[in-house]
């Protein structure tokens, strides 16, 4: 069976700048996979390239054993991805279930909207927030709403890009929890992450990033004593 996400000798140059340089990763159904690295390593671009918001200039994206290279972001959203971005991008002056409501009507459950809205929001335990306008909750909050629009589109395979800035620990210990909940259910997840905590809690598998190239991947346990890992932290300004 192919893995939900494979990424194959990705690169990306920003003018004479290489951004990605030959990037090769994979994303399983029931995994949360890691991928971290310093400032500037490449790891929103390579999401960009993944969700079809950039081209890249070599190598492939295939989503569930389909080549999507060529592919906009909706072709790639039908073959079941999601994503969420570092800034939110709720519709602020909607309530939280509107803003699941608009995403539920664009996913495969779409007659049922009202239903999908309402299963993620009791699942998330935001029944209290339901009517809420999104401009009006704590960063924090605003980022597991995001999760749970991600959700409402039924993905195969979600994109988190830095969840966890903004929340308290407490919240982080709930998202910790809902990101097992979602693997467990046979999602793959993509979590890009500063949290070092949360992810070598969470990861089943981690790749790292530096320069745009990967220069480790394997089980937090591994990565955490990888050599070349600690000097691309360290060497960090
Ligand atoms: N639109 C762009 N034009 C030119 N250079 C860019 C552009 N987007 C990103 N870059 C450069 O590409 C490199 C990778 O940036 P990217 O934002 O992907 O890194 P990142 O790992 O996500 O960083 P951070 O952890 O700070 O979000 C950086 O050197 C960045 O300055």
């Amino acid at each position: 069976m192919p893995s939900q996400l494979e990424v194959e000798d990705i690169s990306v140059a920003f003018g004479g700048h290489r951004a990605l340089d030959g990037v090769t990763l994979r994303a399983e159904r029931g995994h949360v996979t890691g991928l971290i690295g310093p400032n500037g390593a490449g790891k929103s671009t390579l999401f960009d390239v993944i969700s079809g918001l950039r081209k890249p200039s070599t190598g492939t994206v295939c989503l569930d054993g389909h080549d999507v290279t060529r592919a906009g972001p909706a072709r790639r959203a039908r073959h079941g991805l999601a994503r969420t971005f570092q800034r939110l991008e709720l519709f602020g002056r909607l309530s939280v279930r509107d803003n699941l409501l608009v995403a539920a009507e664009l996913g495969p459950e779409r007659r049922h909207a009202g239903r999908v809205a309402d299963e993620i929001i009791d699942r998330l335990d935001l029944a209290h927030l339901a009517d809420t306008t999104a401009d009006a909750l704590s960063t924090g909050i605003g980022r597991l709403v995001e999760v749970a629009r991600a959700l409402a589109v039924r993905p195969n395979l979600i994109l988190l890009d830095e969840p966890a800035a903004g929340q308290d620990a407490q919240e982080t210990e709930l998202f910790a929890a809902l990101l097992r909940a979602l693997a467990e259910d046979g999602t793959a997840v993509l979590l890009v992450e500063h949290d070092m905590e949360l992810v070598m809690n969470v990861c089943d598998e981690v790749y790292v990033l530096d320069l745009g190239r990967i220069i480790a991947s394997g089980p937090p346990d591994v990565i955490r004593r990888d050599e070349s890992v600690l000097a691309a932290y360290l060497g960090q300004s």
